[in-house]
């Protein structure tokens, strides 16, 4: 810039001089407290409310989380979706919601980890910090894995969707569902009868959610990649990230020579739910994109190993 271009900018007013030109105002009397100590806490009170609130606390929390992982990377720091809430009965007005952040926040600091004995004592803690008998938390989080194409071996990262709902109760102590959203391949069963040749084929979503055992184990088993293994080994081919020419001859046979109803992936996802020890129910949903339609095709199972076996 020279000097006549110096000589000819603006000279702006100040921050708060510019704040009052667009509205701000001085600060009015004030007579409310402002020790903690003499606010009123209206959340505190005691009265009948007229009726017991199952779940009342904070959703749509976002914090940084650190996950292991039997794939690799075994180790990464992803983003977690979070939803706390606890049991009010009607004696209280409301609960107290900056103690759900001020929990996260506490547990962040001594960088912990997602997995299921820590969200256990998480939701314990919780509890005794919101002085109920009860609370409950839900992460969802992008899970991801590394997938090797088939021949050339050449790696790169997919993802899933995991989610942890885990909840504490004092006389009844905790219950675990887990849930996994992973991404396959189907091709059209009745495409590849009835075509000379070809079939067309679509992108699947399988959700599937799982109630753990009580004995579950997690350091024996990952049960982020048993789900997932579930559903992709059961589908017409897996999805790769990255594919070379006879990479893609191999899962474009692969999935030729497995093809696969939206009815047929349920049914085999379940089969293989059914067989793992540490889960007691399930429901499995498949969502497949249609190649060959606008709409999707859909269909979902629910199925409790204690009740329907
Ligand atoms: N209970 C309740 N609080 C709300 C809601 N929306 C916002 N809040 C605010 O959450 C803020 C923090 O609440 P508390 O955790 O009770 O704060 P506090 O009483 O200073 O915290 P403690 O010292 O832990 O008791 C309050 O200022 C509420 O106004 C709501 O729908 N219900």
């Amino acid at each position: 810039m020279n000097n006549t271009e110096l000589k000819n900018r603006k000279t702006l007013p100040s921050k708060p001089e510019r704040h009052k030109l667009f509205g701000s105002v001085e600060p009015g009397p004030k007579t409310k407290p402002v020790d903690k100590e003499k606010m009123a806490d209206l959340q505190n009170s005691k009265k009948d409310f007229l009726f017991d609130i199952d779940a009342v606390g904070i959703a749509n929390v976002k914090n940084p989380i650190n996950i292991t992982s039997n794939l690799i990377p075994n180790n990464q720091t992803t983003i977690g979706t979070f939803r706390f809430t606890s049991r009010i009965d009607k004696d209280s007005k409301g609960t107290n919601m900056s103690r759900f952040t001020e929990q996260l926040d506490a547990y962040y600091k001594k960088n912990y980890s997602i997995d299921i004995d820590t969200l256990k004592r998480f939701t314990k803690d919780l509890a005794i910090r919101l002085k109920q008998k009860d609370a409950q938390m839900e992460v969802s989080f992008p899970w991801f894995f590394e997938r090797k194409g088939p021949s050339s071996e050449l790696a790169g990262l997919n993802h899933a969707d995991a989610g942890i709902k885990v909840t504490y109760d004092q006389d009844k102590g905790h219950y675990i569902e887990v849930t996994l959203a992973g991404t396959i391949t189907t091709l059209c069963p009745c495409s590849k009868e009835i075509s000379e040749y070809s079939a067309h084929n679509q992108r699947g979503r399988v959700e599937m959610t799982a109630v753990l055992s009580e004995d579950f184990d997690e350091n024996e088993t990952d049960w982020k990649e048993a789900l997932l293994e579930a559903a992709e080994s059961n589908a017409s081919a897996r999805i790769h990230p990255v594919l070379k020419r006879p990479d893609e001859k191999m899962v474009t046979e692969q999935a030729y020579e497995n093809p696969r109803f939206v009815e047929d992936i349920v049914r085999l996802v379940a089969a293989d739910l059914y067989e793992l020890p540490f889960v007691e129910r399930f429901t499995i949903s498949c969502r497949n994109e249609e190649s060959i339609h606008l709409h999707d095709a859909v269909a979902s199972l629910s199925f409790d190993k204690n009740k329907d076996a």
